[in-house]
């Protein structure tokens, strides 16, 4: 174990620094006043007050130097979710966050905050206003769930007040906001190809949508207020927009506001989960011969019909959160962010 970097240093290491969720963090960071080593595969932009170390967060020579002088960490790496590549999550969502414990270890740091994610605790069916006390997911959805589950269970188990190493997990849920990859893209890709004119079931199911202002927001605070006199220690919480919202609402109001049209005809959902499934099993079988990437995976369909909105009535008590940014304006900034995702553009 190395010297302990003096507390309350404010120089941090954000791991994915280069990701949405990351680069977020990092500007807020920075903001307040923080100086930030990003360690990412890949380097996206550049920033003063920003040091760039590339490497795969399996290994930990590569890790060293990103976290020397550095008492807090945030881990916000993750292979996408939408990948089906069992190896890699395994490799980098278990065996890596194993690593990242070590070389935090190793490094002298305090603390280390890790980006979990609300679907530990989600098997495909309703959770409505689900608390931190939720079992994991028994039979996970994907092995994105089944590794992140295995990820957060390591971080929390690694808090130790004595050795004076403090970790906590924050999960949220179905981040959206400018630069995001994943959900406003697939979405508009989805529409691009006429296939966003259907809502899976009757459309009345409420979803956590959260702004990334938030998510960055409920990160920061955790980092704060971890100390080994708070109750936040190995424990994990909830950050959402506290305002969960139809499902087929949201969709529509990014969808409308990028000039699409909203989907209009209902399928019932067991017939459109089935399918997802069958074409699942048969991209699975076919492999080896061809590579088929169906738009409506289980998981999406299983995300697009139940309820799944989740309290953070734990992280307003015991840190104070409370959403900066409401919902009709995270998706305004959002869709104003995407101009050359507009029709006709
Ligand atoms: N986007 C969402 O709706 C949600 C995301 N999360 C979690 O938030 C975190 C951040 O997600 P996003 O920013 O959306 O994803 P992202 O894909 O934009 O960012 C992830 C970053 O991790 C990096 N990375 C991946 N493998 C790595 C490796 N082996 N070594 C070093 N860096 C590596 C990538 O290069 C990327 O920059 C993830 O842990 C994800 O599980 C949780 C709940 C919802
Ligand atoms: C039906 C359809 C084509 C919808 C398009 C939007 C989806 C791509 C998103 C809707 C809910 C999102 C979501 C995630 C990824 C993108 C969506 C499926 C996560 C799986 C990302 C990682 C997590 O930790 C949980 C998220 C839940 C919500």
């Amino acid at each position: 174990m190395a010297t302990r970097v003096r507390p309350g240093n404010k120089r941090c290491a954000v791991i994915g620094g280069s990701g949405f969720l990351g680069r977020h963090l990092v500007e807020k960071l920075l903001d307040k006043g923080y100086t930030v080593s990003v360690f990412d595969i890949r380097q996206s932009y550049e920033l003063p007050g920003v040091t760039f170390h590339l490497g795969d967060l399996c290994d930990p020579q590569a890790l060293a130097p990103a976290l020397r002088d550095v008492s807090l960490v945030f881990h916000c790496a993750s292979p996408a979710p939408g990948s089906d590549n069992r190896a890699l999550f395994e490799t980098v969502n278990i065996k890596g966050t194993r690593t990242v414990i070590q070389a935090c270890a190793e490094a002298g740091v305090q603390k280390l905050v890790l980006t979990s994610s609300a679907s530990v605790v989600f098997e495909g069916t309703d959770i409505k206003n689900g608390g931190e006390d939720l079992p994991y997911a028994k039979k996970p959805i994907d092995y994105y769930t089944e590794t992140k589950i295995e990820q957060e269970k390591l971080v929390l188990a690694a808090c130790d007040k004595e050795k004076g190493f403090l970790t906590v997990a924050i999960r949220p849920h179905g981040i959206f906001g400018p630069r995001d990859p994943q959900l406003v893209p697939i979405l508009v890709d989805t529409a691009r190809r006429g296939k966003m004119k259907f809502i899976i079931g009757d459309g009345t199911n409420l979803v956590d949508f959260t702004f990334v202002e938030n998510v960055v927001h409920g990160h920061i605070l955790a980092a704060e207020r971890l100390r080994a006199d708070s109750p936040i220690c190995g424990k994990p919480y909830h950050i959402t927009n506290d305002e969960p919202v139809r499902f087929w609402d949201f969709m529509s109001d990014v969808l409308v506001g990028l000039g699409y049209a909203a989907p209009r005809y209902h399928l019932p959902y067991t017939l459109v989960y089935g399918l997802a499934l069958l074409l699942w099993l048969l991209a699975l079988i076919l492999r080896p011969l061809v590579s088929i990437k169906p738009t409506f995976t289980p998981m999406r369909v299983a995300l697009a019909g139940t309820h799944h909105y989740y309290s953070c009535e734990r992280a307003k008590q015991d840190m104070g959160y409370k959403p900066v940014v409401g919902l009709k304006e995270g998706i305004a900034r959002t869709v104003q962010s995407y101009p050359h995702l507009r029709q006709g553009a």
